[in-house]
């Protein structure tokens, strides 16, 4: 028999009311707001690992560890018809960056409308494990306190070894120590990724790294001069922020060129700003940081909207042909995706621009209107920003598979996102692997629903649940860890627009 989020969500009012408690006392003993406890009652937000093992703990309920033991699971019911709006929540990738470079800060950093999903979770149990102080004040808002001195010894390697962002603490810890030791990164499964890039970089900042036995051993030597340049291996985004978080703290001026000018670095870079980091060229392959030895501030900083999860939403109404609106759609970082989409016949239509609550970030809201799509003349393929983001490319392939004609998608990125994306055959897409790299989609698709083990890789496994929706009957979508990595409560959400998505733990009901 396998628990859904409503009957744990029971489970939890029950045990709740038996001790008397209110959900704002729940909601204390779990440092969350008492919103959040309806929601989980109600069955309406996901439960993260790390809160199921807190729900567990404070209500001296071990029934509900056994009661959702196994993986986490959508059932997915189609055709779905979706209407209304959706705002777009801030990035798993800004938030990943903005919470190492919190350790740069000596004073209290708050983040708000930080996305409360694993990874978040995940680098969360890393920080507190080395002596960071983390408290959530509100709904999606972090107090974030370090102490003078940080442990990296007592560092929680299981959850450091889920996530690749752990690489970008090299950059905050080289100022504080001679020497340290940090576990192999992690991820989605996405082929090989290299690490060479960062060693490449912070090596001009004076680290040395030596890959031995499952950790990384870095070694620092003071460096000389007031003035560095340093050009990037790679247009990589997360080291060009192990790069910048580097240069942040270090006395005088660092050139860094072939920097990556995409969302998640502007935002670190706004971050730094308000931690009085000068910091020139933000948006631009060549940044100049002006770094200072002591970084001490009491700084709030609103993380901006994520552009992946808003072409995710943007496909949601594309792939179901419903009339939907993306609301905070961050346009800077989505204007290739949408001039592709104009040139297949799709439309969308935009709102005048207005700012994220950090200030700087544009945004809009889009309009998706259910338009004919044709197949594009030539192959889609990512480019480092201000290109087509790597990280959108996958919904080209549910958008190419709604489409007439044939198309390919170039993923010259990855090694095996591609093939994780072949799928979406399994629900009734003409998608073919030419290669590695570049799959052949022939279009329009009659999707059809079945059960489906989840690709360990988060975009692919949200195309999957898109196609779900669109196909008529009941798709089990297994094992969604990869998904909740990224976004926030995204069945719940949907499920406000008209989807019909159950989350549900252990093994479908119909096998039970
Ligand atoms: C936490 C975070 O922010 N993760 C993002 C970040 O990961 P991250 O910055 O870690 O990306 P990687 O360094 O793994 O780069 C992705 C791949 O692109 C290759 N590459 C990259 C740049 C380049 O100029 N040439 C090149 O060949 C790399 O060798 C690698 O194989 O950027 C990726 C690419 O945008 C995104 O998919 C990830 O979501
Ligand atoms: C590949 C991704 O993330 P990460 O770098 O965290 O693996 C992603 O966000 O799609």
């Amino acid at each position: 028999m396998s628990a859904t989020s409503e009957s744990i969500g029971r489970m939890i009012r029950e045990a709740r009311l038996a001790r008397g408690w209110s959900q704002q006392r729940l909601a204390d003993e779990l440092g969350t707001v008492q919103s959040a406890v309806h929601r989980i009652e109600n069955g309406q937000q996901n439960l993260s690992l790390s809160m199921i093992n807190r729900l567990a703990e404070a209500l001296d309920m071990p029934l509900i560890q056994t009661a959702t033991q196994g993986n986490v699971n959508f059932e997915i019911q189609g055709p779905t018809r979706l209407s209304g709006g959706i705002d777009v929540r801030t990035s798993k990738n800004a938030a990943m960056a903005i919470l190492c470079a919190s350790l740069l800060n000596q004073g209290r950093t708050v983040l708000r409308g930080i996305a409360r999903i694993e990874e978040v979770d995940r680098i969360s149990e890393v920080l507190t494990s080395i002596g960071v102080r983390l408290t959530w004040i509100g709904d999606n808002d972090l107090e974030i306190v370090r102490p003078g001195t940080l442990t990296p010894e007592t560092i929680d390697a299981r959850a450091a070894k889920r996530t690749r962002s752990i690489l970008m603490l090299l950059g905050p810890l080289m100022h504080e120590f001679e020497q340290f030791l940090l576990p192999y990164a992690g991820g989605c499964d996405l082929g090989a990724r290299t690490v060479h890039p960062h060693m490449s970089a912070l090596s001009k900042m004076g680290l040395t790294v030596e890959a031995t036995e499952g950790n990384y051993h870095a070694t620092v030597q003071p460096i000389e001069g007031v003035e560095r340049s340093i050009t990037l291996i790679e247009r990589g985004d997360t080291v060009t922020e192990n790069a910048v978080m580097a240069a942040a703290r270090a006395p005088g001026v660092t050139v860094l060129r072939n920097a990556s000018g995409n969302y998640m670095v502007q935002d670190l870079c706004f971050f730094l700003q308000e931690l009085g980091v000068d910091i020139d060229g933000i948006g631009t392959t060549t940044l100049t940081v002006r770094g200072r030895d002591h970084l001490e501030a009491d700084v709030e900083y609103h993380i901006s909207e994520d552009p992946i999860e808003a072409m995710s939403l943007v496909t949601a109404g594309i792939v179901t042909r419903s009339g939907i609106t993306v609301r905070r759609c961050p346009i800077e970082f989505l204007e290739v995706e949408f001039a592709v989409l104009d040139e297949m016949g799709q439309r969308l239509e935009l709102s005048p621009e207005y700012r994220s609550r950090n200030g700087r970030t544009r945004l809009v809201d889009v309009t998706v209107v259910p338009s004919d799509l044709v197949a594009p003349l030539d192959k889609i393929h990512p480019m480092p920003f201000p290109g087509l983001n790597i990280d959108n490319l996958p919904f080209f392939a549910v958008i190419c598979a709604t489409a007439t004609g044939q198309s390919v998608i170039y993923d010259w990125v990855y090694d095996n996102r591609a093939i994780h994306l072949k799928k979406l055959a399994d629900l009734g897409a003409n998608i073919q692997l030419m290669d590695a790299h570049r799959l052949l989609i022939l279009g329009p698709t009659k999707w059809r629903a079945r059960e489906i083990e989840s690709p360990p890789a988060l975009r692919p496994a949200v195309c999957l649940l898109l196609a779900a929706m669109a196909a008529r009957g009941t798709t089990n979508l297994m094992d969604v860890y990869v998904i909740n990595r990224g976004y926030e409560d995204l069945p719940q959400r949907l499920n406000k627009l008209g989807a019909s998505i159950n989350v549900f733990w252990g093994t479908p009901q119909n096998d039970a």
